[in-house]
């Protein structure tokens, strides 16, 4: 389960790392069903399959799809997508109610995330005012169905954060005692901070010997590092979608939470998704809901690997490591040094001299750079004007040098 057994001999290690799980955790991949609730999402069977396709590839432990009760083609394309032989188990999310629990095994799901509001706020206005009696004696009825089909059940409660302490570890014993795989922890409206989310999770950790699940909404932005923190308390499943598309503004996404692991669990990684297959996941993905990648978004965004200031420049070139905790190349990408502006060194322009196979002295090359530099004063520099500021000043170095040769020559013919 975590990575205690690692650990076990070790001395000087503390409770927080026998709780870790972020050397050994799984992906609970949610675009075909949290990304479903995106504002501008629509996926026909063709697309759902191409994705399902592109994460299996990439490598993601499970895929959890809609609910089948949602209308007749969700249940058709989920019983579809069971039928592709995919690695990753495929699951489905449904209310905590019979009906839906059949449904979703007739489709052929290798299990099942049952959900229940369990805050006060949920139980009167979305559950008809039920109390924590009622919801857990039907929790436990629809996990004993499920059970009885062979399928996984994982029971998660709605509004975790918001939830009485006392009320969620009481349903979450009562419904490990009845079975389940997996309990999960929701912060559906995205209000939790990470203290509170290590908080919960180690005290969960305690009092359940099932898998834990963790689904983070990134209202107030906590959404990776509320992940990261679940792991550290002793999480062992992660919820995500590509780009975080999800209800308002979505939840963990697949691509930042890879970048948050690399650093701390960069052997576990490679070991176990294919990162390089990232970028081209999220282009499909953020077409089909037309929107664009975020000039932000770690990895992919178009200048995650870009590096402009003149002190940064000349240190990357050096060596990649000193601005770069992530490497471009471990997701197929590259980095790019940036050398047309005012804020460019002389260090990034003999890169680029080199690059354009010029041959110039360290002195020559900062006189030029002077020159970009008064031209970045005045306005943006595209890559071409520095190349030809470059480029004519070489000229003209050269031209200086054959009129001199010239005028040599000249005078040496007449001497
Ligand atoms: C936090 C989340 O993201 S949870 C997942 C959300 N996903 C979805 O909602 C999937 C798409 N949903 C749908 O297609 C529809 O809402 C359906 C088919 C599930 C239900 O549709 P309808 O029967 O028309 O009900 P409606 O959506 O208006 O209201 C939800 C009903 O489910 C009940 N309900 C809500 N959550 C749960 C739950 N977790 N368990 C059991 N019942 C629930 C509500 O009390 C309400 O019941 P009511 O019909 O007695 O009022
Ligand atoms: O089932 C879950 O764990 C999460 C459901 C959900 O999407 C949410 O609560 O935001
Ligand atoms: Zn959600």
């Amino acid at each position: 389960m975590s990575s205690t057994t690692n650990n076990i001999n070790n001395p000087y290690i503390t409770v927080g790392d026998f709780l870790s799980n972020v050397n050994n955790f799984k992906i609970i991949e949610s675009t075909l069903r949290e990304g479903e609730q995106f504002a501008t999402s629509f996926f026909n069977l063709e697309t759902k399959i191409k994705i399902a396709t592109m994460l299996d590839d990439f490598g993601v432990d499970y895929i959890e799809l809609t609910n089948p009760a949602a209308s007749e083609q969700s249940r058709d394309d989920c019983a579809a997508i069971c039928k592709l032989g995919l690695k990753a188990k495929i699951l489905t999310h449904t209310r905590c109610t019979l009906e839906d629990a059949k449904l979703a095994c007739d489709c052929g799901v290798d299990g099942v995330d049952v959900v229940i509001g369990t805050s006060q706020f949920l139980r009167e206005h979305s559950l008809g005012g039920k109390d924590m009696v009622a919801v857990t004696k039907q929790a436990i009825e629809v996990i004993e169905y499920i059970k009885s089909r062979g399928c996984e059940v994982r029971f998660s409660s709605e509004d975790s954060f918001r939830s009485d302490l006392v009320d969620l570890l009481s349903i979450y014993r009562a419904v490990s005692n009845a079975g389940v795989g997996r309990v999960g922890v929701a912060d559906t409206v995205g209000c939790a901070s990470p203290r509170q989310v290590y908080d919960l999770v180690r005290t969960l950790r305690g009092c359940v010997s099932t898998d834990i699940e963790v689904h983070f909404h990134d209202d107030t932005g906590c959404a990776v590092a509320n992940s990261f923190t679940a792991l550290e308390a002793g999480a062992t499943h992660i919820d995500t979608s590509v780009l975080g598309i999800g209800e308002r503004n979505g939840i963990c996404p697949l691509g930042a939470l890879m970048a948050r692991m690399m650093p701390t669990s960069r052997d576990y990684v490679l070991s176990k998704y294919k990162l390089h297959k990232l970028k081209a996941i999220e282009d499909f993905v953020a077409e089909a809901v037309q929107i664009n990648v975020p000039f932000n978004n770690p990895i992919t965004g178009f200048c995650a690997f870009t590096h402009k200031a003149g002190i940064h420049a000349k240190a990357i070139l050096n060596s990649p490591s000193t601005y770069e905790i992530l490497k471009p190349e471990d997701f197929g990408l590259s980095r790019y040094v940036h050398f047309a502006s005012r804020l460019t060194g002389w260090n990034a322009i003999k890169s680029r001299v080199d690059q354009l196979g010029l041959k110039m002295t360290d002195d020559q090359i900062k006189e030029v750079t002077a020159k970009i530099k008064q031209m970045g004063d005045i306005r943006p520099l595209a890559v071409d004007d520095t190349d030809s500021i470059i480029r004519s000043f070489h000229f003209e170095l050269q031209d200086g040098q054959t009129v001199q040769n010239g005028q040599n020559g000249v005078n040496g013919h007449k001497e």
